[in-house]
């Protein structure tokens, strides 16, 4: 029996669309086993069948080895909330391809499961960190191979995890993200990315206020995301920032006390009572 445990991981960070990613302590456990016919099994029932996505993982991971798919079992538990910009889909794919190799005794390179996983959902920011852990920055070569750069982290900063009780599907929310820009735009992004990573990893809440401030996505997607403009006013009047995690619903708040960080769960939970709010930690 294979078992493999992926982390949930919030892509973007604001100013990184695409590129920057975390890992956070929410888990994806798979357990996958020789049977006599195909099963999956403990995730939802609209995901027992073939199209799986830890399923479709282990398939492309016996294709990159050059091996045939036997017929397996697979048991899904999952911590990560499904279709809330948390990762679950990369989860699954990371598991399903880490399992193939597994289950064929292979090395488990990550950089050729960052390949293909990436290959598989289509942006490399959530499963670079679902496989390196931590804040990685992953970036395609002019090879069109992908390379990751893991960036430190201050251990100041807390982080909290606002989970609306609706989702948002990656696939739409990515169509209404502009598919151009003007180059004042790129240069703020830029800039103020390079200014948010050099906050992330120095513990400087100020500059990182400052550097927060998306203009690829936010303004887009914060129509989906009902009480965004709410929770961000609550999260900036305790002296703290907020960014969509991934494509939403969910919002990541940082903060460098644990007092404000509580004042303002505290507040958020009394306004927004179906909303789950986790403190979350950085896996690394
Ligand atoms: N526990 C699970 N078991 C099986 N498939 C899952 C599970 N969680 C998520 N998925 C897959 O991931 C998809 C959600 O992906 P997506 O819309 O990208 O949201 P997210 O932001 O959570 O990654 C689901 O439609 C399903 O295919
Ligand atoms: N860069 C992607 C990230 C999607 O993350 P998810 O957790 O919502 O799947 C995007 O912004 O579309």
């Amino acid at each position: 029996m294979i078992k493999v445990i992926v982390p949930a991981t919030s892509a973007n960070i604001a100013m990184g669309y695409d590129c920057l990613g975390m890992a956070v302590n929410l888990f994806t456990s798979v357990k996958i086993e020789d049977a006599d016919k195909f099963s999956i099994t403990g995730c939802d029932e609209a995901f027992q069948n073939e199209d799986n996505l830890v399923y479709q993982g282990f398939i492309q991971g016996c294709k990159h080895l050059k091996r045939e798919v036997p017929t397996i079992s697979i048991d899904i538990q999952s911590e990560i909330p499904e279709s809330r910009g948390l990762g679950s889909s990369s989860a699954c794919i990371v598991a399903g391809i880490i399992g193939a190799f597994e289950y064929f005794k292979e090395d488990v390179d990550k950089d050729v499961i960052l390949q293909i996983a990436t290959a598989m959902e289509g942006h490399p920011d959530n499963v670079a960190p679902a496989i390196y852990g931590g804040l990685c920055m992953a970036f395609e070569d002019s090879n069109g191979h992908y390379d990751v750069i893991k960036y430190p982290v201050d251990d100041s900063y807390y982080f909290t995890a606002v989970i609306p009780d609706f989702k948002v599907s990656t696939n739409e929310a990515r169509k209404i993200v502009p598919k151009e820009v003007k180059t004042t735009t790129v240069a703020h992004q830029l800039s103020h990315c390079l200014a948010m990573l050099n906050a992330l990893s120095t513990g400087d809440i100020k500059q990182l206020k400052d550097a927060i401030d998306d203009r690829l996505h936010e303004p887009y997607r914060k129509k989906l995301i009902n009480g965004f403009d709410e929770v961000k006013k609550i999260v900036e009047a305790n002296d703290s920032v907020v960014y969509i995690s991934g494509s939403g619903s969910t919002l990541i708040i940082i903060s460098n006390s644990s007092d404000r960080r509580d004042k303002i769960i505290e507040t958020l939970q009394k306004r927004f009572e179906k909303f789950s709010i986790k403190n979350v930690e950085i896996m690394n």
